[in-house]
């Protein structure tokens, strides 16, 4: 079999998504996503420019090697737009190889490992009262676990909590939206977040809380041991996690489990937390950390310390991430948690896909491949558009701080 073309396809149905779709002699096709949420078009140029051209004639049935030619031989390693990139092309060809084997995805990786996939919703709200709701009406929908996020007393925007409830989307304007923030007032709000949300929901539904990078280690430390009699099933994100060895002080002081790796692009980055059983659950997922190849070995890894997998999950990660996701958590042993932020009906349209949600877990499906198509005449009435995500800016003196 040999690739014969490869196109790069660039649409915005309710928001951007950048995907990659792979032609070979045999007539058949994969597709694979290849969205950086901001910095979409940076990707769309390394695909098309500097990796398109390396894979016409290849067989598409090596796909270690094109991953490792890709990955060695770009001699510049790493780093988001590159593993985006790799990724949407690992993951086009494992679409191509499951469907020349006429199998779903997870037959090919190993079989499945577990009945359904567990995902955790998002319920926000913009008080607690109204986060409170939120999480009861998700419960009501057949969810297992639901992450709460609400709004901050004295704060105007915060993280995770949306316009709507179905469909939160943060890259909201074509230049970034300024929020602000204190630490101080988020920390006095949480904890009490989360006794309301505990005390109303019932001690079985499992509960999660991002933080989203932005506390010191110190105060991640205060927050897990104040969340602890709430029982969480992760919080993550507390700090920025480049100072991988940051969690070793927040580990000394809570046993509130703790997820990370969203924003993790190889297992290099991930390599000390898991060998030093710093985190609980490692986050990182098909799309941002090259595809089913690499994320395997991630786990793999991780399984060795008993950390298990909570991939990333926001409606950033096109459908097509999703199906590839589905496959690869119903086959991996040490499987966690999935995230599933809602796509729009918008977006649902233009990526058809075999994947189901009932009862608080999801089904990859059955279709050959990873069970995820694209309708590019659909895709093509939606140009891109630009859109960012927001910064944050410290309430009391403007420092520019995480968002
Ligand atoms: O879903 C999550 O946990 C997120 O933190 C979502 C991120 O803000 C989003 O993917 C950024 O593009
Ligand atoms: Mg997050």
């Amino acid at each position: 079999m040999k690739i014969t073309s490869a196109k790069v396809i660039i649409c915005a149905p309710s928001r951007n998504f950048v995907t990659l779709k792979i032609e070979t002699d045999e007539g058949l096709t994969g597709i694979g996503d290849a969205t950086l949420n901001g910095r979409e078009l940076a990707v769309a140029s390394y695909l098309t420019d500097h990796v398109i051209p390396c894979l016409i004639g290849r067989d598409p049935q090596q796909i270690e090697d094109i991953w490792q030619y890709l990955y060695k031989g770009a001699y510049w390693r790493r780093g988001p737009v590159t593993m985006s990139a790799i990724a949407g092309v690992d993951t086009a060809l494992w679409d191509i190889k499951a469907k020349a084997a006429n199998m779903p995805l997870y037959q090919l990786l190993g079989g499945k490992s577990r009945t359904g996939v567990m995902v955790y919703g998002h319920a926000n709200g913009k008080d607690i009262t109204q986060t409170v709701e939120e999480v009861l009406r998700y419960k009501e929908m057949g969810y297992k676990a639901i992450r709460a996020q609400s709004g901050v007393p004295g704060l105007e925007k915060v993280y995770g909590v949306g316009r709507g409830t179905m469909f939160y989307e943060p890259a909201d304007a074509d230049l970034p939206s300024e929020h602000d923030w204190s630490t101080e007032k988020y920390l006095r709000h949480t904890p009490e977040l989360f006794e309301k949300v505990r005390a109303a929901v019932g001690p079985d539904i499992h509960l999660l809380h991002d933080a989203h990078h932005r506390l010191t280690p110190i105060e991640a430390a205060r927050l897990g041991k104040d969340l602890e009699p709430f029982r969480l099933f992760w919080l993550e994100d507390t700090t920025p996690a480049e100072n991988q060895e940051s969690f070793r002080l927040i580990r000394q002081h809570t046993t509130t489990p703790l997820a990370v790796g969203e924003i993790f692009n190889t297992i290099w980055d991930c390599k000390d937390l898991i060998q030093n059983q710093l985190i609980d659950y490692i986050r990182t997922t098909v799309v941002h950390a090259g595809g089913i190849t690499h994320l395997r070995r991630i786990a793999d890894l991780a399984a060795l310390y008993q950390v298990r997998t909570g991939s990333h999950g926001a409606t950033d990660l096109s459908p097509v991430c999703m199906g590839a996701a589905l496959n690869f958590d119903l086959w991996v042993p040490n499987f966690g948690i999935q995230e599933y932020m809602r796509h729009t009906d918008e977006t649902d349209a233009v990526f058809p896909h075999a994947y189901s949600f009932k009862d608080g877990y999801m089904h990859p499906g059955e279709a050959p491949g990873h069970g995820v198509t694209i309708d590019e005449a659909l895709a093509a009435k939606y140009p891109y558009k630009r859109a960012y995500l927001p910064v944050n800016r410290l309430q009391h003196d403007g420092t520019l701080t995480n968002w």
